[in-house]
Parts: structure tokens; C-alpha cells; sequence
């Protein structure tokens, strides 16, 4: 059992030349040991020697930083208990608006059943346990994804799920049985972007296999030899082949894929190639002829982001995908599932209380963005799961544009304003600010990939003008 003490005898005791104890939150920490990897330095630790230090703990670090060194801690307060709450892995944040709105007790939703809350509960959990851990080492030391945690998340059909709705779900273990893989709908798939988001890694996000997630679709939807196909599902699901979208800017126009995410370590790579009268889509698997190279972006290279070159590559003519000439919609057709993803990870950004006005104007501002948005959200996904998959690209691929603008505009304006509220802090990549830094220097991602914000504002006007009857006048 923990030692009880008065806080006279940590006091005495905890100032001594050898000694160094202090209070946080009614436990007592001895750091007489560890004053001198104390990355804040010895000095200002010597000045709370004895005293309670809870104000000062928690006005320069993130309540995970006592979590993480409890071993420095050798008792408590005699009579006290603890006040502030260590999150268990799946719990929900107590922060005000940190979750969304469907999720706090008091609030219903029209659109979330019991299977989806199931789903969140367990992903959350899932999240906690493996995928963030992980993603701050790998944020951390720029490896990839390890084959563990690929192997971890093959087996509770996350990577099945990262797909969206569809057949490849059915008869699928997902997550322990939460859902059935013929009931999975947007809303699963909303839950499953947003709670993976959650690991606040922007680039190990896209280094979790993102690639599959633009490439495969085209495979499942216009690879013709049917084995095959079933053969290369298998394969990308298990986890042993990863694989990738290749096109760069010269093919898709507006969509400026200098870069190719996962590319370093992929097996295949969806590629669009220019043949004679347009673009077509084939599947190039990694051989001879075939060179990729890291290129350092902003985010971390753990999303094995890439520049490919292909010299001299032969292709078998049934890895053609689609028709010749006609890739664009092998790779159009994909587009509003990864725009709506996009959204969904973006929208999610805690906020925090500060007492002066004008700080909760901004939050008032920044609480306004998001929960707009994700209502905006909300509303397309019912539609998506309303809608034949084929009808949503004519329906919603100017609305779907439009939410995709309106959400990064919106993280332009919170990234800017969380930054302004932390100060320096919010531009270090430790300490309290730590999560306003990575979505400060990330969000351009979002802002630009899967369709940049200008080009999905003209995109969603255009279709709402190609949309209005003749005999329609102001
Ligand atoms: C058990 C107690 C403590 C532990 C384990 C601890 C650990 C850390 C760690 C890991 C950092 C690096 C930044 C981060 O990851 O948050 C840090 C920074 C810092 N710590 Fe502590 N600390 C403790 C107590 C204190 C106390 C009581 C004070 C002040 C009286 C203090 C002052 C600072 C300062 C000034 C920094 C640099 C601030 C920054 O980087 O933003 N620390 N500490």
C-alpha cells in the first residue's frame, strides 16, 4: 500500500540537500533522482522543495506527463484523495467539447444506434491501448507502421473497415463482434476516421496504411479477373502486402500529388499512366524497373511518403483497371469516399477553458466551427447512407467538396487561434502545447490532399448550378 505522509513531513523530509519531494494533486513525488534529467531543469523544481506543486505542475505540463513518470511517486497525503481524473484506455474526455456532441449523456442523436456506440466504445479502446502509443514512438523516431500493430488491427477487421460500407465486411470479426459486417454503414466508418484521428499523429495517420484506402477501392471495383481480385483483397487485408495510389499532378489536374503517401514501403502501386488518348489505371507490382525514394514533408516520414519512378516497367494487359483511356473514373470514383474521410478527421479538435474574455471569444469562435461542421457532417453521412453508392458522387460530390472546404478553412482558423491562446507554446513539439503544434503544422494536409480548398469551392458551385431547372429565376 502507498505510504501516507503529513504535509509537515514532506515538508521536513522532501528539502533536504539529498532529498527532493513535492505534492501534486495529494501525491507525494520524490524527484531527488531525477532533478537532472528534468527536461524543465533543477532549479525550478528546488523552489516548490516541500510544497505543493500542483499549480505549478499542471500550468506547465499535460496531465499524461505524471502518468507517465508515477514511478517517482512514493506515497500520498494523509487524509487526501486525489482529484484529478488519469483516463482509462476507451474513456471519453471530460473536457467540455472535446467529444462529440452524440456522445455526451445528455444529448441525443437521431443517427447513432447502439451498434455504433458499441463501435466507438471499442475503437477508442483499441486507439488507446495500440495505435497511439505507437504513433507517438513512430512520430517520434520517423520508422513505419510495425508489422505487429498491422497484424493487430487485420484481425479485428480494422483494416476491412477503413474502407467504408460494402460486401468485403461481410462475415468479417469486427472489433470482437460490435457490429455485423452487413449492418456497417457511414456512420461506422464516420466513428472509425474520427476515433483514429484521435492519436494526434498526423503523419503515423497516413503512414497507418492510408495508401490502401485510395488504392484498393480501385482494385474492388474494376479489377475484371474475379480470383485475382479476391486474391489481391486478401492479401492487402491481411496485412502482408501494402499498397498504394500513384498519381501525380500531371494526370489528376487539380489534385497536386507531388508525393505518393506509403509509397516507400508499398507492394503495389494503383498507378495512372498516360496512354495514348488519356489516362489509364494499372496495377504495378514492386520490381524491376521500379524506384521510390523518401521525400521529407512537413509531417513525419513515418507516412512513408515517396517520389516513384517507373523505368522501363512491364505490365501485364490484365492489370489494366477499368477501361484504357478512361482512368478517371477509376480514380474519381474514389474520390468522395476519401474528401468525406478527410472531413471526418479533420472536424475533431479539443478545446480548453481560460479565464480571460477575449480568450472565450476565441473559444466561443473555435466551439462554433466545430460543432457547425460536424452537424454539416453528420447531415451528409445520413445522406450517404440513404443514397446508391452510385447516385453519391452525382448528388454529393459538390456538397461532399463544399463540407471538405468549409472544415479546413475552419481548422485554418482554430489551428491559428489555438496557437495565439498557447503562444509559445503552441509552436513546441513537447510539453502542453504539444497537440495544438502537430495539428498547427498538419492541417495544411488535409487543406490540400484528396482536392485543395478552392477547387472543391468551384466544384460544389458548379454542380449546384449545373443542378438548377431552366424555369428557376431569383
Ligand atoms: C513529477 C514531477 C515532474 C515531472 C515528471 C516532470 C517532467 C517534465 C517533462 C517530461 C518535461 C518536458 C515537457 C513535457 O513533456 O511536458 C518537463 C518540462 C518542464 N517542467 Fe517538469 N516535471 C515535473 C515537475 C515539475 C514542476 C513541479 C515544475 C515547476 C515548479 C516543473 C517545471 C517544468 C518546466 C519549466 C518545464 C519546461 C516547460 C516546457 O517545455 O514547456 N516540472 N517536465
Amino acid at each position: 500500500m502507498a505510504k501516507s505522509f503529513t504535509r509537515d513531513e514532506v515538508a521536513k523530509q522532501g528539502n533536504t540537500e539529498d532529498s527532493l519531494w513535492f505534492v501534486v494533486d495529494s501525491k507525494v513525488y520524490d524527484v531527488s533522482d531525477f532533478v537532472d534529467a528534468h527536461p524543465g531543469g533543477e532549479a525550478v523544481l528546488r523552489q516548490v522543495a516541500g510544497q505543493d506543486a500542483t499549480a505549478a505542475f499542471y500550468n506547465l505540463h499535460r496531465h499524461e506527463v505524471l502518468v507517465k513518470y508515477e514511478d517517482l511517486q512514493i506515497g500520498t497525503i494523509e487524509g487526501e484523495k486525489p482529484t484529478v481524473a488519469t483516463p482509462q484506455p476507451g474513456d471519453l474526455s471530460l473536457v467540455p467539447y472535446a467529444e462529440p456532441l452524440w456522445l455526451s449523456p445528455s444529448f441525443k442523436s437521431p443517427y447513432y444506434k447502439e451498434s455504433h456506440r458499441k463501435l466507438q466504445k471499442a475503437m477508442r479502446t483499441f486507439n488507446d491501448k495500440y495505435i497511439s502509443p505507437e504513433a507517438q514512438a513512430r512520430e517520434a523516431d520517423g520508422k513505419y507502421i510495425s508489422q505487429e500493430l498491422v497484424d493487430r488491427m487485420s484481425k479485428a477487421g480494422i483494416l476491412h473497415m477503413r474502407l467504408g460500407p460494402g460486401k468485403h465486411l461481410h462475415g468479417v470479426n469486427l472489433l470482437d463482434g460490435v457490429v455485423r459486417g452487413e449492418e456497417f454503414d457511414y456512420f461506422h466508418d464516420l466513428i472509425m476516421s474520427q476515433e483514429s484521428s484521435r492519436a494526434n499523429a498526423r503523419g503515423f495517420q497516413d503512414g497507418q496504411l492510408a495508401g490502401m484506402i485510395i488504392g484498393l477501392p480501385c482494385i474492388m471495383n474494376y479489377m475484371k479477373d474475379e480470383k485475382r481480385k479476391r486474391a489481391l483483397m486478401n492479401e492487402v487485408f491481411s496485412g502482408k502486402k501494402y499498397m498504394c495510389l500513384a498519381i501525380t499532378e500531371a494526370f489528376a489536374g487539380s489534385d497536386a500529388r507531388k508525393w505518393i503517401t506509403n509509397g516507400v514501403y508499398s507492394d503495389y502501386f494503383i498507378t495512372g499512366v498516360r496512354t495514348e488518348k488519356g489516362l489509364s489505371v494499372l496495377l504495378i507490382e514492386r520490381g524491376e524497373g521500379i524506384e521510390t525514394k523518401p521525400i521529407k514533408t512537413s509531417y513525419s516520414p513515418s507516412a512513408g511518403t515517396a517520389y516513384i519512378t517507373f523505368d522501363n516497367v512491364k505490365v501485364p494487359v490484365e492489370n489494366l483497371l477499368g477501361e484504357e483511356n478512361k482512368g478517371i473514373y477509376v480514380i474519381l470514383s474514389n474520390f468522395n469516399h476519401e474528401r468525406w474521410t478527410m472531413a471526418c478527421t479533420s472536424v475533431l479538435f479539443g478545446k480548453r477553458l481560460i479565464d480571460q474574455p477575449v480568450i472565450r471569444q476565441k473559444l466561443a469562435k473555435m466551439i462554433a466551427l466545430v460543432e457547425a461542421n460536424q452537424s454539416w457532417l453528420e447531415t451528409i453521412t445520413y445522406q450517404m447512407c440513404n443514397m446508391p453508392y452510385s447516385e453519391q458522387a452525382k448528388h454529393l460530390g459538390g456538397p461532399v467538396g463544399l463540407l471538405k472546404m468549409s472544415i479546413t478553412r475552419a481548422a485554418h482558423e482554430i489551428a491559428d487561434e489555438s496557437v495565439q491562446i498557447f503562444g509559445g507554446r503552441g509552436l513546441t513539439q513537447s510539453g502542453m502545447g504539444r497537440v495544438i503544434e502537430m495539428f498547427h503544422r498538419t492541417y495544411k494536409f488535409d487543406a490540400i490532399l484528396g482536392g485543395a480548398e478552392e477547387v472543391l469551392a468551384d466544384l460544389g458551385v458548379r454542380q449546384a448550378m449545373a443542378k438548377m431547372p431552366k424555369n428557376a429565376k431569383l
